[in-house]
Protein backbone atom coordinates (compact mmCIF):
# COMPACT_ATOMS: atom_id res chain seq x y z
CA UNK A 1 0.00 0.00 0.00
CA UNK A 2 2.99 2.64 1.11
CA UNK A 3 4.80 1.57 -1.65
CA UNK A 4 2.37 2.03 -4.11
CA UNK A 5 1.14 5.28 -2.96
CA UNK A 6 4.47 6.27 -2.67
CA UNK A 7 5.41 5.36 -6.54
CA UNK A 8 1.72 7.06 -7.17
CA UNK A 9 3.00 9.99 -5.65
CA UNK A 10 6.43 10.26 -7.31
CA UNK A 11 5.00 9.23 -10.43
CA UNK A 12 2.90 12.27 -10.11
CA UNK A 13 5.63 14.13 -8.61
CA UNK A 14 8.01 13.94 -11.61
CA UNK A 15 4.88 14.41 -14.09
CA UNK A 16 4.22 17.60 -12.54
CA UNK A 17 7.78 18.44 -12.56
CA UNK A 18 8.71 17.00 -15.98
CA UNK A 19 5.57 18.78 -17.90
CA UNK A 20 6.64 22.61 -17.31
CA UNK A 21 9.83 21.07 -18.01
CA UNK A 22 9.22 19.98 -21.62
CA UNK A 23 7.00 22.73 -21.77
CA UNK A 24 9.67 24.87 -21.66
CA UNK A 25 12.43 22.87 -24.01
CA UNK A 26 9.23 23.24 -26.61
CA UNK A 27 8.90 26.99 -26.01
CA UNK A 28 12.62 27.25 -26.65
CA UNK A 29 12.87 25.56 -29.56
CA UNK A 30 9.56 27.25 -31.09
CA UNK A 31 11.30 30.73 -30.16
CA UNK A 32 14.67 30.19 -31.47
CA UNK A 33 12.77 28.38 -34.92
CA UNK A 34 10.67 32.07 -34.68
CA UNK A 35 14.13 34.12 -34.40
CA UNK A 36 16.05 32.08 -36.75
CA UNK A 37 13.14 32.93 -39.61
CA UNK A 38 11.68 36.09 -38.43
CA UNK A 39 14.79 37.97 -36.58
CA UNK A 40 17.54 36.84 -39.04
CA UNK A 41 15.73 36.59 -42.56
CA UNK A 42 14.97 40.13 -41.38
CA UNK A 43 18.62 40.85 -40.60
CA UNK A 44 19.60 39.27 -43.71
CA UNK A 45 17.27 41.32 -45.49
CA UNK A 46 18.61 44.80 -44.12
CA UNK A 47 22.01 43.98 -44.61
CA UNK A 48 21.61 42.49 -47.86
CA UNK A 49 19.55 45.63 -49.38
CA UNK A 50 22.05 47.83 -47.34
CA UNK A 51 24.75 46.31 -49.36
CA UNK A 52 23.03 46.11 -52.56
CA UNK A 53 22.99 49.81 -52.01
CA UNK A 54 26.71 50.27 -52.06
CA UNK A 55 27.69 47.91 -54.50
CA UNK A 56 27.53 50.57 -57.35
CA UNK A 57 27.37 54.25 -57.65
CA UNK A 58 23.66 55.34 -57.62
CA UNK A 59 21.90 54.97 -61.04
CA UNK A 60 21.19 58.92 -60.98
CA UNK A 61 23.70 60.92 -60.71
CA UNK A 62 23.18 64.24 -59.02
CA UNK A 63 23.14 67.92 -61.04
CA UNK A 64 26.70 68.58 -61.53
CA UNK A 65 27.21 64.99 -62.93
CA UNK A 66 24.55 65.37 -65.24
CA UNK A 67 25.35 68.45 -66.72
CA UNK A 68 29.27 67.52 -67.30
CA UNK A 69 27.51 64.12 -69.12
CA UNK A 70 25.19 66.53 -71.25
CA UNK A 71 27.66 69.24 -71.81
CA UNK A 72 30.36 67.38 -73.37
CA UNK A 73 28.09 66.49 -75.92
CA UNK A 74 29.39 67.02 -79.55
CA UNK A 75 29.62 65.70 -83.12
CA UNK A 76 31.43 68.14 -85.03
CA UNK A 77 34.99 66.96 -86.10
CA UNK A 78 36.00 70.66 -86.61
CA UNK A 79 35.90 70.46 -83.04
CA UNK A 80 38.73 68.52 -82.58
CA UNK A 81 41.79 70.91 -84.04
CA UNK A 82 40.46 73.47 -81.71
CA UNK A 83 40.55 70.95 -78.73
CA UNK A 84 44.07 70.47 -79.63
CA UNK A 85 44.51 74.28 -79.93
CA UNK A 86 47.02 75.59 -76.42
CA UNK A 87 44.41 78.45 -76.36
CA UNK A 88 44.47 80.96 -73.28
CA UNK A 89 42.83 79.79 -69.92
CA UNK A 90 39.31 80.21 -69.01
CA UNK A 91 37.68 80.97 -65.28
CA UNK A 92 38.57 77.28 -63.32
CA UNK A 93 36.34 78.47 -60.58
CA UNK A 94 33.21 78.48 -63.09
CA UNK A 95 33.05 75.09 -64.19
CA UNK A 96 29.69 74.70 -65.49
CA UNK A 97 30.23 77.84 -67.58
CA UNK A 98 33.60 76.37 -68.97
CA UNK A 99 31.94 73.14 -70.03
CA UNK A 100 29.60 74.44 -72.41
CA UNK A 101 32.62 75.92 -74.36
CA UNK A 102 32.04 72.57 -76.37
CA UNK A 103 35.92 71.48 -76.14
CA UNK A 104 35.90 69.05 -73.42
CA UNK A 105 36.92 65.40 -74.80
CA UNK A 106 36.28 62.51 -72.14
CA UNK A 107 39.47 60.74 -71.26
CA UNK A 108 39.66 57.21 -71.67
CA UNK A 109 42.24 54.41 -71.19
CA UNK A 110 41.69 50.94 -72.63
CA UNK A 111 43.39 49.28 -69.34
CA UNK A 112 40.80 51.13 -67.09
CA UNK A 113 37.90 49.26 -69.21
CA UNK A 114 38.77 46.50 -70.62
CA UNK A 115 40.36 44.30 -67.77
CA UNK A 116 40.97 41.32 -70.34
CA UNK A 117 43.16 43.63 -71.99
CA UNK A 118 44.64 44.90 -68.96
CA UNK A 119 45.87 41.34 -67.93
CA UNK A 120 47.32 40.07 -70.78
CA UNK A 121 49.47 43.63 -71.15
CA UNK A 122 51.65 43.40 -67.99
CA UNK A 123 49.33 44.84 -65.60
CA UNK A 124 48.98 42.70 -62.05
CA UNK A 125 45.91 44.20 -60.86
CA UNK A 126 43.26 46.70 -60.75
CA UNK A 127 43.63 50.31 -61.29
CA UNK A 128 43.17 51.37 -57.34
CA UNK A 129 40.86 54.80 -58.58
CA UNK A 130 39.60 53.54 -62.41
CA UNK A 131 38.54 49.70 -61.39
CA UNK A 132 35.03 49.52 -62.99
CA UNK A 133 34.23 46.74 -60.37
CA UNK A 134 36.37 48.96 -57.50
CA UNK A 135 33.99 49.20 -54.21
CA UNK A 136 37.15 52.32 -52.99
CA UNK A 137 37.18 55.61 -54.64
CA UNK A 138 36.10 55.48 -58.20
CA UNK A 139 36.42 57.90 -60.85
CA UNK A 140 33.91 57.89 -63.26
CA UNK A 141 34.30 60.07 -65.76
CA UNK A 142 37.50 62.11 -66.71
CA UNK A 143 36.98 65.20 -69.57
CA UNK A 144 40.29 67.48 -70.19
CA UNK A 145 40.12 70.22 -72.22
CA UNK A 146 43.73 71.22 -73.77
CA UNK A 147 43.12 74.97 -74.34
CA UNK A 148 42.83 75.55 -70.63
CA UNK A 149 45.11 72.63 -69.32
CA UNK A 150 41.85 72.19 -67.29
CA UNK A 151 40.44 68.65 -66.33
CA UNK A 152 36.86 67.90 -64.65
CA UNK A 153 35.91 64.66 -62.89
CA UNK A 154 32.79 62.71 -61.64
CA UNK A 155 34.34 60.59 -58.16
CA UNK A 156 32.20 58.32 -56.49
CA UNK A 157 33.37 57.17 -53.27
CA UNK A 158 32.38 53.66 -52.37
CA UNK A 159 32.57 51.73 -49.02
CA UNK A 160 36.13 50.25 -49.58
CA UNK A 161 36.89 53.93 -48.59
CA UNK A 162 35.48 54.08 -45.04
CA UNK A 163 37.42 55.21 -42.26
CA UNK A 164 35.15 56.11 -39.32
CA UNK A 165 31.52 55.45 -39.35
CA UNK A 166 30.30 56.33 -42.29
CA UNK A 167 33.17 59.12 -43.64
CA UNK A 168 35.78 58.24 -45.90
CA UNK A 169 39.59 57.66 -45.18
CA UNK A 170 41.58 60.81 -46.11
CA UNK A 171 43.48 58.77 -48.14
CA UNK A 172 41.32 57.90 -50.54
CA UNK A 173 41.08 61.44 -51.10
CA UNK A 174 44.25 61.77 -51.47
CA UNK A 175 44.34 58.86 -53.93
CA UNK A 176 41.79 60.48 -56.00
CA UNK A 177 44.14 63.71 -56.34
CA UNK A 178 47.34 61.42 -56.85
CA UNK A 179 45.36 60.28 -60.00
CA UNK A 180 44.29 63.62 -61.06
CA UNK A 181 47.46 65.19 -60.53
CA UNK A 182 49.10 62.31 -62.50
CA UNK A 183 46.68 62.18 -65.56
CA UNK A 184 46.63 65.59 -66.27
CA UNK A 185 49.85 66.28 -66.53
CA UNK A 186 50.32 62.81 -69.03
CA UNK A 187 47.47 64.85 -71.10
CA UNK A 188 49.69 67.62 -71.11
CA UNK A 189 52.79 66.09 -71.36
CA UNK A 190 55.38 67.36 -74.17
CA UNK A 191 55.25 63.47 -75.04
CA UNK A 192 51.59 62.98 -76.37
CA UNK A 193 51.39 59.98 -74.37
CA UNK A 194 49.79 57.99 -71.58
CA UNK A 195 52.03 57.22 -68.59
CA UNK A 196 55.03 59.62 -69.38
CA UNK A 197 55.67 61.62 -66.16
CA UNK A 198 55.66 60.81 -62.16
CA UNK A 199 53.86 62.73 -59.59
CA UNK A 200 56.29 63.24 -56.99
CA UNK A 201 54.48 65.57 -55.08
CA UNK A 202 50.51 65.42 -53.60
CA UNK A 203 49.99 68.03 -51.08
CA UNK A 204 45.87 67.48 -50.51
CA UNK A 205 44.19 69.57 -47.64
CA UNK A 206 41.53 67.72 -46.29
CA UNK A 207 38.62 70.86 -45.45
CA UNK A 208 35.43 68.39 -45.11
CA UNK A 209 34.90 65.00 -44.40
CA UNK A 210 33.18 62.83 -47.57
CA UNK A 211 30.70 60.44 -46.63
CA UNK A 212 30.57 57.05 -47.87
CA UNK A 213 28.29 56.85 -51.07
CA UNK A 214 29.09 60.19 -52.44
CA UNK A 215 29.41 61.24 -55.99
CA UNK A 216 31.53 64.45 -55.71
CA UNK A 217 33.38 66.43 -58.71
CA UNK A 218 36.92 67.05 -58.90
CA UNK A 219 38.06 69.97 -60.80
CA UNK A 220 41.82 71.52 -61.39
CA UNK A 221 44.04 72.55 -64.20
CA UNK A 222 47.52 73.05 -64.88
CA UNK A 223 49.19 76.52 -63.29
CA UNK A 224 52.51 76.47 -64.69
CA UNK A 225 54.71 73.99 -66.53
CA UNK A 226 58.11 75.11 -65.85
CA UNK A 227 61.04 72.67 -67.50
CA UNK A 228 60.18 69.60 -66.73
CA UNK A 229 57.80 70.34 -64.20
CA UNK A 230 54.15 70.94 -64.07
CA UNK A 231 52.08 72.24 -61.30
CA UNK A 232 48.42 71.21 -60.89
CA UNK A 233 45.77 72.72 -58.76
CA UNK A 234 42.55 70.63 -58.12
CA UNK A 235 39.22 71.00 -56.01
CA UNK A 236 36.95 68.13 -54.82
CA UNK A 237 33.72 69.37 -54.13
CA UNK A 238 30.16 68.77 -54.36
CA UNK A 239 29.34 70.66 -57.73
CA UNK A 240 27.13 73.37 -56.23
CA UNK A 241 23.53 73.58 -56.93
CA UNK A 242 21.08 71.02 -55.87
CA UNK A 243 24.06 68.40 -54.50
CA UNK A 244 24.42 70.45 -51.07
CA UNK A 245 20.58 70.37 -50.32
CA UNK A 246 19.94 73.88 -51.31
CA UNK A 247 16.38 75.02 -52.62
CA UNK A 248 14.48 78.38 -52.57
CA UNK A 249 11.60 78.63 -50.74
CA UNK A 250 9.17 78.55 -53.96
CA UNK A 251 11.23 75.08 -54.28
CA UNK A 252 13.59 75.99 -57.27
CA UNK A 253 17.18 74.84 -57.21
CA UNK A 254 19.15 77.20 -55.99
CA UNK A 255 23.05 77.65 -57.40
CA UNK A 256 25.18 77.55 -54.27
CA UNK A 257 28.88 77.90 -53.93
CA UNK A 258 30.25 74.16 -54.28
CA UNK A 259 31.08 72.93 -51.00
CA UNK A 260 34.94 72.36 -50.98
CA UNK A 261 35.82 69.09 -49.28
CA UNK A 262 39.69 68.98 -50.40
CA UNK A 263 42.28 70.46 -52.47
CA UNK A 264 45.27 69.57 -54.11
CA UNK A 265 48.62 71.30 -54.96
CA UNK A 266 50.70 68.23 -56.81
CA UNK A 267 53.90 68.47 -58.78
CA UNK A 268 54.25 65.78 -62.02
CA UNK A 269 57.64 65.80 -64.08
CA UNK A 270 56.86 65.40 -67.44
CA UNK A 271 58.39 62.61 -69.46
CA UNK A 272 59.76 60.81 -66.83
CA UNK A 273 59.89 56.97 -67.77
CA UNK A 274 59.00 54.94 -64.77
CA UNK A 275 58.86 51.40 -66.68
CA UNK A 276 61.07 49.41 -68.22
CA UNK A 277 58.97 47.95 -71.04
CA UNK A 278 59.39 48.64 -74.31
CA UNK A 279 56.83 47.52 -76.66
CA UNK A 280 53.76 48.74 -78.58
CA UNK A 281 51.74 49.65 -75.25
CA UNK A 282 54.64 51.99 -73.88
CA UNK A 283 54.29 53.69 -77.25
CA UNK A 284 50.53 54.77 -77.56
CA UNK A 285 49.68 58.44 -77.88
CA UNK A 286 46.62 60.04 -77.30
CA UNK A 287 44.20 60.32 -80.03
CA UNK A 288 41.27 62.83 -80.10
CA UNK A 289 38.36 60.86 -81.59
CA UNK A 290 34.56 60.99 -81.98
CA UNK A 291 33.18 57.99 -80.62
CA UNK A 292 31.30 55.91 -83.14
CA UNK A 293 28.45 55.12 -80.69
CA UNK A 294 27.79 57.92 -78.87
CA UNK A 295 29.09 60.61 -81.44
CA UNK A 296 31.16 62.09 -78.30
CA UNK A 297 34.64 63.84 -78.30
CA UNK A 298 37.41 61.04 -76.79
CA UNK A 299 40.62 61.29 -75.78
CA UNK A 300 41.61 57.85 -76.42
CA UNK A 301 44.99 55.77 -76.01
CA UNK A 302 45.66 54.38 -79.54
CA UNK A 303 45.94 50.87 -77.97
CA UNK A 304 42.49 50.51 -78.34
CA UNK A 305 43.77 49.57 -82.00
CA UNK A 306 46.17 47.22 -80.75
CA UNK A 307 45.34 43.30 -80.48
C1 LIG B 1 55.29 54.12 -68.09
C2 LIG B 1 54.89 53.97 -66.63
C3 LIG B 1 54.84 55.30 -65.95
C4 LIG B 1 54.20 55.14 -64.60
C5 LIG B 1 53.81 56.48 -64.06
C6 LIG B 1 53.03 56.27 -62.79
C7 LIG B 1 52.27 57.48 -62.45
C8 LIG B 1 52.70 58.16 -61.22
O1 LIG B 1 52.46 59.27 -61.02
S1 LIG B 1 53.50 57.24 -60.03
C9 LIG B 1 52.93 57.98 -58.56
C10 LIG B 1 53.92 57.85 -57.48
N1 LIG B 1 55.11 58.56 -57.83
C11 LIG B 1 56.27 57.97 -57.77
O2 LIG B 1 56.37 56.81 -57.46
C12 LIG B 1 57.47 58.82 -58.10
C13 LIG B 1 58.63 58.48 -57.19
N2 LIG B 1 59.76 59.32 -57.53
C14 LIG B 1 60.72 58.93 -58.35
O3 LIG B 1 60.74 57.78 -58.80
C15 LIG B 1 61.82 59.89 -58.68
O4 LIG B 1 61.71 61.03 -57.84
C16 LIG B 1 61.73 60.38 -60.13
C17 LIG B 1 62.02 59.18 -61.04
C18 LIG B 1 60.37 60.97 -60.44
C19 LIG B 1 62.82 61.43 -60.30
O5 LIG B 1 62.92 61.69 -61.66
P1 LIG B 1 64.18 62.44 -62.25
O6 LIG B 1 64.04 62.50 -63.71
O7 LIG B 1 65.44 61.84 -61.70
O8 LIG B 1 63.94 63.87 -61.66
P2 LIG B 1 64.93 64.77 -60.83
O9 LIG B 1 66.03 65.20 -61.75
O10 LIG B 1 65.28 64.13 -59.52
O11 LIG B 1 63.95 65.98 -60.51
C20 LIG B 1 63.47 66.81 -61.55
C21 LIG B 1 63.03 68.10 -60.89
O12 LIG B 1 61.91 67.81 -60.02
C22 LIG B 1 62.23 68.16 -58.68
N3 LIG B 1 61.69 67.16 -57.80
C23 LIG B 1 61.85 65.84 -57.89
N4 LIG B 1 61.18 65.23 -56.88
C24 LIG B 1 60.61 66.20 -56.16
C25 LIG B 1 59.78 66.21 -55.04
N5 LIG B 1 59.40 65.09 -54.41
N6 LIG B 1 59.34 67.41 -54.58
C26 LIG B 1 59.69 68.57 -55.19
N7 LIG B 1 60.46 68.61 -56.30
C27 LIG B 1 60.93 67.45 -56.77
C28 LIG B 1 63.76 68.18 -58.62
O13 LIG B 1 64.20 69.03 -57.61
C29 LIG B 1 64.14 68.67 -59.99
O14 LIG B 1 63.95 70.07 -60.02
P3 LIG B 1 64.94 71.02 -60.88
O15 LIG B 1 64.74 70.61 -62.31
O16 LIG B 1 64.47 72.39 -60.57
O17 LIG B 1 66.31 70.70 -60.39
Amino acid sequence: MTTTSNRNISTSTVRSSFLPFLAGIAFGIASSILYTRVICSRNQKSSSSSSSLWLQPPSTLPRFAQEILSNHHHTNTEKISNDDSNGESTNASSPNTALSSENWTEVRLREWEDLNWRDANGWQGRDLCHNPQGLGVRILHYYYKASSKEMVGVVWFGPHAESHRGLCHGGAMTSLMDDFCGHLAFLHSTSGQPWSGATVQVNVSLKKPVKVGSILRIIGRIDKHEGRKIYVHATLDDGGGDNNGGSSIDGEEQNKDPLVYATLEGLSIDGVKMSQHEDPVSKRTWEVEVCEHSGRLQRRDSGWKLL
